[in-house]
């Protein structure tokens, strides 16, 4: 999208064989099979040679679009040559939705610390709702850069906004992370559902509670409670949870439809909602945040709880408001 915009863009892959395609054919059959990748693009398996992009006396964006897995290693890869930076710092943005599955972190979280032993750019998170298909065919998409830093919002606006996208700003990373990493498992969950049959009146009121349990979450992590209903919250939710585009619905889809997570997961695709539900669990025990709808994707996922069990332990619960009583924290 950035090179089709006529921005100067360079696309960094790990993998030199892809690089090469990407290069030499227009192509990444890959990730993005069947899309033409415009001339303009540049790509390289070297760090060093997309980084001296960025570095020179106009500064830049850095995209990283690699998982929450691969954050850490990312940062500390580019910390390493942002030392050299001859020119301003580029800012850096990621695009990763999730937690860290063992330590709980949020992606800011990691990528302070991973910045923090050299010079520290500008950081923040581009989120919202955003098929990276619909995004290479060029149609219209509206994200949200979120950072403290002003310099990260007006690299993101002068790089993205415009013709197909529409970039918004906010202050609130906490938000729009948890937003991000929680809309993924209750995609899950609508996916379990709809794979069972279970209908859309179920499948709208795992989308509502789901999004009632990501703005628990968030705001007892310190999010602003009115960004669960924009575009990295409820938009993404929405997005995600009906979208036959998202790797995490077609997860739950075909746990609903009977097959088992490791053959699933067997094609080796991104599905973050699995990879960090347990972490997402963990982080609401330890704030005393009751997350039911993770709860039962957790059973489902790693403790072998047939589907259909869930849904009956769901509607089991007891009777309750359906508003947040101001003072208590844990319904
Ligand atoms: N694909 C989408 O539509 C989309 C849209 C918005 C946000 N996201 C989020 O962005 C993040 C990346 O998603 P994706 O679909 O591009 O993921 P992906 O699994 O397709 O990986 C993207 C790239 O990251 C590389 N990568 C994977 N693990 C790595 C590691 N440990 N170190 C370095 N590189 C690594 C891969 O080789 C690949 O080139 C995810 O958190 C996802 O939730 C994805
Ligand atoms: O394919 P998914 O489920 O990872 O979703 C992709 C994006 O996060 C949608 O905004």
């Amino acid at each position: 999208a950035l090179a089709c915009a006529n921005a100067s863009t360079i696309l960094w892959a790990r993998n030199e064989s892809l690089a090469t395609q990407l290069q030499e054919q227009r192509l990444n059959s890959r990730y993005l099979p069947g899309v033409s990748l415009p001339d303009t693009l540049q790509a390289t398996s070297l760090l060093n040679q997309a980084m001296a992009h960025v570095c020179g006396p106009e500064g830049g964006l850095i995209i990283l679009g690699v998982p929450v897995a691969g954050l850490d290693e990312t940062c500390r890869q580019v910390a390493h040559y942002l030392a050299h930076c001859s020119g301003p710092l580029p800012s850096v943005v990621w695009t990763c939705k999730g937690f860290e599955h063992d330590s709980g972190r949020l992606p800011h979280e990691i990528a302070q610390a991973a910045f923090s032993q050299g010079p520290v750019p500008g950081l923040g998170v581009l989120s919202g709702p955003s098929f990276a298909r619909e995004v290479a065919q060029g149609l219209p998409v509206a994200l949200t850069v979120a950072s403290t830093t002003a310099a990260v919002w007006h690299a993101a606006v002068q790089a993205l906004h415009g013709t197909a996208a529409r970039i918004y700003s906010t202050t609130d990373v906490v938000g729009v992370e948890v937003g991000g990493a929680l809309k993924n498992i209750i995609a899950i969950a609508c996916g379990i559902s709809d794979g069972l049959g279970l209908g859309t009146n179920a499948r709208a009121a795992l989308i509502t509670r789901g999004l009632a349990e990501m703005q628990r979450l968030g705001v007892a992590l310190g999010g602003q409670a009115e960004t669960f209903s924009g575009l990295t919250g409820l938009g993404d939710l929405v997005l995600t949870a009906t979208g036959d585009l998202s790797r995490n619905r077609q997860v739950g889809l075909a746990i609903g439809q009977g097959q088992t997570l490791a053959a699933i997961l067997a094609d080796g695709k991104t599905a973050e909602g699995v990879r960090c539900a347990r972490a997402a669990l963990a982080l609401g025990q330890r704030h005393q945040i009751d997350l039911p709808i993770t709860e039962a994707i957790c059973q489902v996922l790693f403790s072998d709880m047939p589907p259909r069990d869930a849904v009956a332990h769901l509607l089991a619960r007891q009777a309750k408001p359906e508003n947040e009583p101001p003072s208590g924290a844990f319904n």
